[in-house]
């Protein structure tokens, strides 16, 4: 059903899924996706490598991240692929995180909209069959940092302007509950209790020292150290890893799905107060005045 919600969000933004699903397609050759996820597929390795390409800073927009959801189910269903790399095509900003814009000034409708495909974009990736593997290339906080949370492996390029982390707080909005419990799933209780609360983000050597990545590397060898650890993991038996991965993360996907429409009206009476709206208009405009 959300999928269905997904593609209506597509044709509704004049994406043509014939070229979508062209893009995901299992040719070993480079290839790039219509809009704003390029797909690099390696056949023969059975790897993919998604590039985000949503100028200025990959923030989740409603149609990227509808481009993510049905580019990555379309993965999911061919069997070629069994891992994916997930990193920027421009390097600098893996992902601004959610898109403020589309949680400011719109209607209820919109935002729960939105809120679904949030929780599904997560809900793939959090679960996926496939091994995901972030290669982070750039800052990568709130939303920007879920993605890369949801993944098996987290890899970071050794730059200090690339924060990662979930700052909700500092923009007067609160994570989720299932934002929190993949932040501890990967790093445990007291560290993100202490990191969601300040809205902690962490240059590369506090993220690797908290859990929140794997590997920091030098810039220039973030994809080809991602490629290798995918490698790694590939030599393990598909339906055992998998198998461990569901028993790992499933109840806390089930947590979300069993109370996904409550979420979504939690999110939408949330987002809509004036209060939280003004939090995030002052937000926007900080972010406008920095530059000046
Ligand atoms: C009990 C519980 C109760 C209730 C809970 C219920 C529900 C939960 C409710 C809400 C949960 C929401 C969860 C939200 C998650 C998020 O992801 S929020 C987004 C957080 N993101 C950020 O804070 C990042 C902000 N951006 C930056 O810090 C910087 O832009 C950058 C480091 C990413 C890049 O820096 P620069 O390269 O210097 O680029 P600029 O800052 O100049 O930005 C260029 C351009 O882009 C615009 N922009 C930046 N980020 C965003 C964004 N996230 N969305 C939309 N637009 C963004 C920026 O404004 C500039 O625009 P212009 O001025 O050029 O128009």
């Amino acid at each position: 059903m959300a999928l269905v919600a997904a593609r209506g969000t597509l044709l509704r933004a004049g994406v043509r899924l014939g070229t979508e699903a062209a893009a995901c397609g299992r040719n070993g050759t480079r290839r790039s996706a219509s809009h704003r996820v390029l797909v690099e597929p390696d056949a023969a390795a059975g790897i993919a490598t998604i590039k985000f390409k949503n100028p200025p800073v990959n923030s989740l927009t409603l149609e990227f991240l509808t481009e993510l959801i049905i580019c990555l189910e379309k993965l999911e269903n061919d069997k070629t692929f069994r891992g994916v790399i997930l990193t920027s095509n421009s390097p600098g900003i893996f992902s601004a995180g959610l898109d403020l814009r589309e949680m400011c000034g719109k209607n209820p409708a919109h935002y729960a909209e939105y809120w679904r495909a949030v929780q599904e974009l997560w809900l793939k990736l959090y679960v996926s069959n496939m091994i995901l593997v972030a290669a982070i290339n750039g800052a990568s906080p709130a939303g920007g940092c879920l993605m890369s949370l949801s993944c098996d492996y987290r890899v970071l390029a050794d730059n200090p302007r690339y924060k990662v982390g979930l700052n909700e707080t500092l923009l007067g909005i609160v994570a989720p509950f299932w934002f929190r419990d993949t932040l501890v799933n990967t790093i445990g209780h007291r560290a993100s209790e202490r990191a969601l609360q300040l809205g902690l983000l962490f240059p590369p050597a506090e993220a690797l020292q908290v859990g929140m990545v794997d590997q920091v590397v030098p810039e220039d060898q973030v994809h080809s150290t991602a490629l290798s650890v995918i490698t790694q993991w590939l030599a393990i038996p598909d339906h055992a890893r998998q198998l461990t991965k569901s028993m790992m993360r499933k109840a806390t996907t089930d947590n979300l799905i069993k109370q996904r429409e409550a979420d979504i009206q939690n999110f939408v009476s949330f987002i809509s107060r004036d209060s939280i709206q003004k939090s995030l208009q002052m937000y926007i405009e900080k972010l406008k005045q920095k530059k000046s």
